[in-house]
């Protein structure tokens, strides 16, 4: 399961946190403007394009991105679809885009979610695979920048485009099913709860939190998308960096995956590996692994992004504990 979120105060922030059992040796990845992209079903490769920071699995030189943003304040991320995601054979009258390239296609050419829109018109997501040993992923993908959010699912009938409104993803079911179940919890309120139960019987408030009583707390992704839309709707913190980021990581940690509640196969479980959280203003990528809660952060504008090689920073996961005596 995954969970990715967007949060807005001064700036604008986009994360996720990636659950999974095993980790396919990710980088924090910056693919800096003059990175040579040969997409698969292009002749030409653009000769400068948009600097992307990110989440990547690189292979062969070629950055595999899980979530990114670019210079310009846009953010995408992939979350697991299993079931649901159909990909489509190349076509002749539509820009071919092999699923894996989807995220550096979107975030290297486009500058907001306005421009992603019209380019996702005119495009045919494709079954092609990276290589032998990468089968394509099966997933969908939240797109968002500080204007909106949407999100992207091929499926057996064709593109999707949604506007999605709560700027939260998890997994299946689609997306239209997801924001249907919201209507279930909609008396649920951050405040104390009035008692309308029945007429002449008097209830108490006997614990602070019941206006959301029945908000659901398991990690099945329907459970996760309602909390963490709550969560992420009902949210307060001041505008500061420091604030922001915080905040946004509670955020996240209201769908956190501990080892051990989500048995996959015997004595396997998926945890959240990692969390990211952007600032796709300041173009800085913060991130916590499941046994490290430092947060640590690339920044890409420390960084020259006029090269062509990409910058490559691995995940620290060793837990630096601040003994204070
Ligand atoms: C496993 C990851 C998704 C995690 C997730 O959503 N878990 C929920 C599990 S579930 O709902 O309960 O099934 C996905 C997210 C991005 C994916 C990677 C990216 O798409 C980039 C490449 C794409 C290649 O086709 C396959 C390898 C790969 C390197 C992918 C491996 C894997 O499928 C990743 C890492």
């Amino acid at each position: 399961m995954c969970t990715a979120a967007t949060y807005k105060t001064k700036d604008f922030y986009f994360g996720r946190t990636l659950d999974y059992e095993f980790s396919y040796g990710d980088e924090i990845t910056i693919t800096p403007r003059n990175y040579p992209f040969h997409f698969r079903h292009s002749d030409k490769a653009p000769d400068s394009h948009y600097a992307i920071i990110g989440m990547a699995h690189v292979a062969g030189d070629y950055p595999l991105y899980y979530d990114a943003i670019n210079e310009k304040g846009l953010g995408m991320a992939g979350l697991n679809f299993v079931g649901n995601a159909v990909y489509a054979e190349p076509v002749s009258d539509k820009e071919n885009v092999a699923q894996f390239e989807f995220i550096p296609w979107i975030l290297s050419q486009c500058a907001t979610l306005k421009e992603a829109r019209q380019r996702l018109s005119t495009m045919n997501l494709t079954n092609t695979q990276f290589s032998e040993n990468f089968p394509c992923a099966q997933l969908h993908w939240i797109l968002a920048d500080a204007s909106g959010c949407l999100v992207i699912e091929s499926m057996q009938d064709g593109l999707h485009i949604y506007e999605n409104p709560v700027g939260v993803l998890t997994n299946n079911p689609p997306f239209p099913q997801q924001m249907f179940q919201l209507n279930n919890y909609q008396s649920l309120s951050p405040r104390q709860p009035e008692n309308t139960f029945a007429p002449g019987l008097e209830l108490q408030s006997y614990s602070r939190g019941m206006g959301a009583l029945g908000l659901p707390g398991d990690l099945s992704s329907a459970s996760r998308f309602a909390k963490v839309a709550f969560t992420k709707m009902n949210s307060r913190s001041g505008d500061s960096e420091l604030e922001s980021v915080s905040q946004f990581f509670h955020i996240l940690g209201s769908v956190d995956q501990q080892r051990g509640c989500c048995e996959v196969a015997k004595g396997k479980y998926e945890i959240t590996l990692y969390t990211s959280c952007c600032n796709t203003t300041k173009g800085i990528y913060y991130y916590t692994t499941y046994e490290n809660h430092q947060i640590n952060a690339v920044d890409m504008h420390r960084e020259n992004l006029d090269t062509t090689v990409l910058i490559r920073y691995p995940v620290l996961a060793k837990q630096n504990i601040c003994f204070q005596n």
